[in-house]
């Protein structure tokens, strides 16, 4: 028998496949209010109220999987989980539409004074000249981040006559023309757009993506939208410019807390909110349950499931083998993906050497996770790597060559965009580690790890010193550092590592350094 806590509010109809099926007892109530029995459950199932903490997994000795009944995964340490072994899975796409419906209807309640003029009239006043609105037709809507939400958003926008701008580094051309959407910058769509609304998960890059800098870049009397996560429109950024008058209205369906009692920003009468209600329809809550029900059975019966965050599908063994070639693929693609600045359509991997021996399909997901990573979210992994890079219209093959690089193993990967190309090698020695050997065939030999400046220059006595020595100014230590070039005086390539992350005020006077062509931080 296995025992489910189900801890956050879901429904019933969703959850009947286990609550039908024989071998499972469904607890339903909160996790507080189980302490002493946390021990013995099997599957936990929750939606974003519960915190699936490192402490929570600990109490959780008999726990195998978690089930999140919705798509973000920000409530659930999912690092925790990997490391006591409990497999994470997520309801990708129920709530898609209800979501994409309720940024609608906050768009059209904003741009209408709605929720404001119906507070008028039910205080029995009849004031129709303080609530005249604007259209929505014909208005350039800014979407942040294009995946399954911001396609829906667009396409609705379009059946109102709107401008549809996007901007998500991860979209290719040939997707956007498809959509129907222009593709542009980030600061083109902030100077642009009459509306801004953003679909992107929470990630360090997205954090505070819309702050008070960008925020001063966007038209005067912009609205601005969140219905993805608190955080990703920085809130102390949104009450500076809704004090200073730049900001015409805000639809808020998320917090940086939750529930925000204390925010300055329920104070302002061009705010209107609701309470995380974006996935919150009958249509939705059934979608989500039924999904990560059936997943979880499959999984309690010892069947793989489809949509898991954090588990290879691979035996103990295999996969011992296999992790210092997993660990560096993943590396060389977080890699690649900081260093191309353009949307990437093709990938290419060649293995040679011993690594043929092995399960390559594998190490071709750990290298795509990587390089999807930095643009995707936490929820991509090596079982959802594939799909996830097809739905973004990137292609990616592997093939297996003659050894002749010199090394034992070698993996290389060419990544193609509409205008650039960019290549690496790698190889794991063992009782050495994973080393890079090299980049756009340029020999070099360092550690993927950490801190990383790589540098294009030309090789001229003293670039190498200038570099140095503003880092020295800079109070930054280089750790380690590598050189190569191809021909005497001309392209020549550093790799350096440091201690913690570079600064903006370094990077920029690196910039101006005569003689330097480009430079790229990597941080892994
Ligand atoms: N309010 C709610 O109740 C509710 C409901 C569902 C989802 N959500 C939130 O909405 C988010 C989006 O959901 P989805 O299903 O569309 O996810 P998705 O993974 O399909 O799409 C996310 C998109 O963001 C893009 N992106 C990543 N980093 C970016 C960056 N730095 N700049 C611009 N774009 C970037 C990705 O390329 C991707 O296309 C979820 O992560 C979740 O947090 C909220
Ligand atoms: O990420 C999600 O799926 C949404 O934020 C919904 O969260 P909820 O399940 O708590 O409504």
């Amino acid at each position: 028998m296995f025992r489910i806590l189900v801890s956050d509010k879901m429904s019933g109809d969703g959850l009947k496949p286990l609550l039908d099926a024989e071998n499972v007892e469904i607890v339903q109530q909160n996790v507080a209010d189980v302490e002493e029995q946390l021990h013995t459950f099997d599957a936990l199932l929750v939606r974003s109220a519960t915190k699936v903490t490192e402490e929570l997994l600990s109490k959780m000795s008999q726990l195998k999987i978690v089930g999140r009944a919705g798509v973000g995964v920000d409530n659930i340490d999912i690092e925790a989980a990997t490391k006591h072994g409990v497999v994470v899975i997520n309801a990708p796409n129920g709530n898609t539409i209800s979501t994409a419906e309720h940024t609608f209807a906050m768009m059209a309640s904003l741009v209408r004074h709605i929720p404001q003029a119906n507070i008028s009239v039910k205080s029995r006043e009849w004031n129709r000249s303080a609530f005249v609105g604007t259209e929505l037709y014909g208005k350039s809507l800014g979407i942040v981040g294009f995946g399954r939400i911001g396609t829906e958003i667009a396409n609705r926008a379009r059946a109102f006559g709107m401008d549809v701008l996007v901007f998500d580094p991860f979209l290719t051309k040939e997707r956007a023309i498809k959509m129907g959407v222009t593709v542009c910058t980030l600061d083109e769509l902030l100077q642009t757009a009459d509306i801004i609304t953003v679909h992107t998960p929470l990630t360090k890059e997205t954090k505070g993506i819309l702050n008070k800098e960008t925020i001063a870049k966007t038209k005067k009397g912009i609205y601005l939208l969140n219905c993805a996560r608190g955080g990703i429109i920085d809130e102390e950024g949104l009450i500076y410019h809704l004090e200073n008058g730049h900001i015409a209205g805000v639809a808020l369906d998320v917090f940086e807390v939750e529930p925000p009692q204390s925010s300055k920003l329920l104070d302002f009468e061009q705010v209107i909110t609701t309470p995380h209600l974006g996935a919150s329809t009958k249509e939705a809550q059934l979608n989500v349950a039924a999904q990560v029900s059936e997943e979880v059975l499959l999984f309690l019966d010892g069947n793989p499931v489809t949509s898991s965050i954090n588990l290879p599908t691979l035996s103990k063994e295999v996969y011992e083998k296999i992790q210092p070639f997993h660990l560096l693929a993943k590396q060389m693609g977080n890699i690649v993906s900081q260093c191309m600045k353009e949307p990437v359509h093709d990938i290419s991997i060649d293995f040679e050497g011993s690594v043929t021996d092995l399960e390559t399909s594998y190490i071709t997901k750990s290298l795509i996770t990587g390089f999807l990573r930095p643009r995707v979210d936490s929820t991509v992994n090596e079982v959802n790597a594939g799909i996830i890079a097809q739905e973004r219209g990137i292609s990616f093959g592997e093939k297996y060559i003659p050894n002749n690089s010199g090394y034992e193993n070698c993996i290389t990967v060419k990544v193609s965009g509409d205008h650039s190309a960019f290549e690496i090698k790698g190889t794991y020695v063992p009782h050495y580690g994973q080393r890079i050997v090299a980049l756009n065939g340029f020999d070099i030999d360092f550690y993927p790890v950490g801190h990383l400046l790589y540098i294009q220059h030309t090789d001229k006595p003293g670039v190498i010193g200038r570099v140095g020595q503003i880092l020295g100014e800079h109070g930054l230590n280089i750790a380690t550092m590598q050189v190569g070039r191809k021909n005497k005086g001309g392209e020549a390539i550093m790799m350096l590592s440091f201690d913690k992350q570079l600064e903006q005020a370094s990077l920029n006077e690196l910039k101006n350094i005569q003689d330097i062509v480009s430079i790229h931080t990597i941080e892994l």
